[in-house]
């Protein structure tokens, strides 16, 4: 396994330019199995979790032709709901995104059950209820099988929570549903209005997109057709965040910034802000790092919400930032019971932090890190680390650096490319 050996508190200066969103090229290449016909996805980032849901889709009987870097060309020709490698799919929560376009294309699929971040408990009875709901017969024996051999039916779907995934399952199987469907209490992520407006090219009907009710008019076939994948701003947060612990500044090309509105809220109240140039979003190096304390000189709390509030995967970013920013903040992540015990690493890197249930932590910055070795548990406490270490006073070594790379293209080689001092070993 892959470690990183950094050098840490140098300043990182320089210019990058984000990868494609992860959580938007996962789900439009699950998508690419409703047509029959030639896609072109550009922006695809260059990552662990796109290579496996490829292997995943290669299995089923798609082509994916790469035509430049980070372009591919997709056709789902003939699909068959083949027997897929359980280990394959249990290496990506995303391997789940099968379950609606198969069963909407196919009328059939076995699929073993998904993995992802071991970050607690993560459900998929949001998913099955939804496919339920337009007709399909849903059974788990260790395995899922999902039948619908008549195809599926338009239907009024009532989520019983704002589920990513499942919104997206149920976008993908309502597309090639007969007739129209609503989704309500759907989610409304970026990558969410992103998959919507691919689909809107290839031929489909969604209206509402970006709102938590979704009109779908089910269409017999979907076409081909080429798209361009956003930025990942959950990259160029992290990036922000890398600038900002190690007092440097920054060029961040084509950030996305229509998509920071409430991260640059949630941010400034730990003292840190950035200045927006068109597509470019510029960190200056002079930040004022001081919590900024609620009415009456109250402890603010930083929790996370379904969009378009302040997203969960943001949340041990915000962390390790408020470990340079001087004052008390209270963090609360309701929806993962095990993302903030990355935090133990932090506290033996001298962060003054108390953790307080596996929901909540307190944390008192500004407190000098030092370096320390430590294993990535999970892509956004990994990456966190990895801002801890660049942060800190020494040598730090951060194993199972896998994880990072599930998500995030040639972060040491763009680290380097700002000046940090990063070796992948
Ligand atoms: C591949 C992908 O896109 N993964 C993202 C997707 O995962 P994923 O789609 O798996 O996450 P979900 O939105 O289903 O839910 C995340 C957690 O929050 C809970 N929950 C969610 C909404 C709600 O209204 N009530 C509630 O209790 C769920 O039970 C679950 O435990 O969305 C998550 C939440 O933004 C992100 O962390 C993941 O990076
Ligand atoms: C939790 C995450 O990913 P996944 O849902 O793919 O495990 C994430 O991207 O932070």
């Amino acid at each position: 396994m892959e470690q990183f050996n950094i050098e840490g508190g140098v300043p990182l200066h320089g210019e990058i330019t984000p990868a494609g969103n992860k959580n938007a090229a996962l789900p439009l290449l699950a998508a690419c199995l409703l047509t029959d016909e030639p896609v072109i996805l550009k922006n695809v980032p260059d990552i662990l979790d796109v290579k496996a849901m490829r292997a995943l889709l290669v299995s089923l009987g798609v082509d994916m032709i790469p035509l430049e870097p980070n372009t591919w060309k997709i056709q789902a020709k003939e699909v068959r709901p083949a027997d897929l490698d359980p280990d394959l799919c249990r290496k990506i929560r995303a391997s789940i995104l099968l379950a609606g376009p198969m069963t909407a294309r196919s009328g059939d699929l076995h699929l073993p059950p998904p993995g992802g971040d071991v970050i607690g408990r993560r459900r998929v009875d949001t998913h099955l209820i939804a496919l339920q709901k337009l007709g399909a017969d849903v059974s788990y024996e260790r395995t899922f099988r999902f039948h619908a051999p008549n195809g599926l039916t338009g239907a009024d779907i009532l989520l019983d929570e704002a589920s990513v995934t499942a919104t997206e399952n149920a976008i993908m199987a309502c597309s090639l549903a007969r007739g129209d469907s609503i989704i309500r209490n759907a989610a409304s992520e970026p990558h969410i209005q992103e998959l919507c407006h691919f689909l809107n090219t290839l031929g489909a009907k969604i209206n509402n997109i970006g709102s938590n009710t979704l009109h779908i008019e089910g269409v017999p076939r979907l076409h081909g057709g080429e798209f361009t994948i956003g930025p990942d701003y959950l990259e160029v947060v992290s990036f922000i965040g890398a600038a900002v612990v190690t007092h440097g500044s920054i060029r961040i090309h084509n950030a996305g910034s229509k998509y920071l509105d409430m991260v640059r809220l949630v941010f400034g109240r730990l003292g840190v802000d950035w200045i927006v140039e068109g597509e470019d979003i510029i960190v200056p190096a002079e930040q004022r790092l001081v919590v900024e304390k609620d009415l009456g000189g109250a402890i603010p709390e930083i929790s996370v919400m379904p969009w378009p509030a302040f997203p969960t995967d943001l949340m041990s970013i915000a962390i390790v930032v408020a470990t340079q920013s001087q004052g008390t903040t209270l963090f609360h992540d309701w929806m993962y019971p095990s993302r903030m015990y990355f935090t133990d690493k932090l506290v033996g890197m001298g962060a003054q932090i108390v953790l307080c249930d596996p929901h909540r932590c307190i944390v008192q910055g500004a407190t000098r890190l030092y370096g320390e070795k430590m294993e990535s548990p999970d892509i956004r406490a990994g990456m966190s680390l990895l801002l801890a270490a660049l942060s800190a006073q020494g040598k730090s070594v951060i194993r199972n650096v896998g994880q990072i790379d599930r998500g995030y293209e040639r972060v040491d080689q763009k680290l380097k490319d700002l000046g940090a001092h990063i070796q992948r070993e």
